[in-house]
């Protein structure tokens, strides 16, 4: 093996230390409201993790289990009543949501100044136009990855495997607001291969196990593994690790890379919305000051 191997852990741990001195500085402490519908062992595990991280970090914890069959409109009044909620500085609705749920419509219930994970349409339309705003939190940690290992991001060539809301999307803006050449593959992209191979920096974001290997990347090039699969044989990305290690220059291990940047990023997008709050006046007591 010869690439870096990028410690998400690490990084990870120095943004929650951050955020934490953040906290201290501001004249409330703010309130994270976890959202998370259903009995989901994978989101149970993230959930828990984020409310951990949040108390670890000096925030409140304010979080809502709610039944698996609720119904749209219960959960749509509970989004609701958290936007109203002066204690609440974030809403995080844990997705996936139960099939029977329209995840867009409840998402769009969600205050933009409150949108923690920068999934909203407003959030997402400040991130195109490149206006201040909070962002999708794991594209948001690539970025914090990229740069903790100062790997160069203004002309590079960056590729993107995979064009969901969540990730592939807003990672294609955040690439290109720092000057990168970007470009987006998807499940109809023909040759696949033969687009990424040409990759400085290669994220594969597709929620496809094992999809890149070896004769897919450009020797040397950054790789960046955004998928998270639970298998037989245990966690592993969309990325062949063992095999694209010997490749790359630098990658990302599943698990340990990108995912624990996704909650660095959350607690980080809290603090930002809470510290856009105070500066609008508006405190935890809710009475402006
Ligand atoms: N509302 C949201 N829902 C989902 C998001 C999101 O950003 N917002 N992202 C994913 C899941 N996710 C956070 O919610 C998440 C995924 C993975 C990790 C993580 O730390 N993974 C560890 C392994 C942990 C394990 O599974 O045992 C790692 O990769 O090292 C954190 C958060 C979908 N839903």
């Amino acid at each position: 093996m010869t690439a870096t191997i990028i410690d998400g852990k690490a990084v990870a741990r120095l943004v929650r230390e951050r955020t934490a001195r953040e906290v201290t500085e501001l004249p409330d402490a703010p309130g994270l409201a976890t959202v998370l519908v259903g009995d989901d062992p994978a989101s149970a595990v993230y959930v828990s993790s984020k409310r951990k991280h949040c108390v670890q970090a000096g925030m409140r914890d304010l979080h809502q289990h709610l039944p698996g069959d609720i119904s749209q409109r219960a959960l749509a009044t509970t989004l609701e009543e958290l936007n109203a909620d002066p204690r609440v500085t974030g809403i995080l609705l844990q997705l996936p949501l139960p099939e029977h749920l329209d995840a867009p419509s409840l998402i769009a219930r969600i205050d933009p100044d409150k949108d923690v994970d920068g999934l909203t349409t407003l959030s997402a339309g400040r991130l195109a136009q490149g206006a201040p705003g909070l962002r999708p939190c794991t594209p948001s940690g690539v970025i914090e990855l990229l740069d903790a290992y100062q790997i160069p991001i203004e002309g590079a060539h960056a590729v993107v495997v995979g064009r969901s809301e969540l990730v592939g999307k807003p990672l294609t803006h955040l690439l290109l607001r720092r000057n990168a050449t970007v470009t987006v593959c998807h499940s109809r992209t023909r040759d696949l291969a033969s687009v990424t191979r040409q990759a400085d920096i290669l994220i594969a974001a597709a929620g496809v196990p094992g999809l890149v290997g070896p004769d897919a990347v450009k020797p040397g090039a950054t790789v960046i593994d955004v998928g998270i699969h639970r298998t037989d044989d245990g966690l592993r990305g969309d990325v062949d690790f063992a095999t694209v290690a010997d490749v790359a220059g630098a990658i990302t291990p599943v698990p340990g890379g990108v995912g624990p940047m996704t909650i660095a990023m959350l607690l980080q997008n809290t603090v930002t919305a809470a510290a856009a709050r105070c500066a609008a006046g508006r405190f935890a007591s809710g009475v402006a000051s």
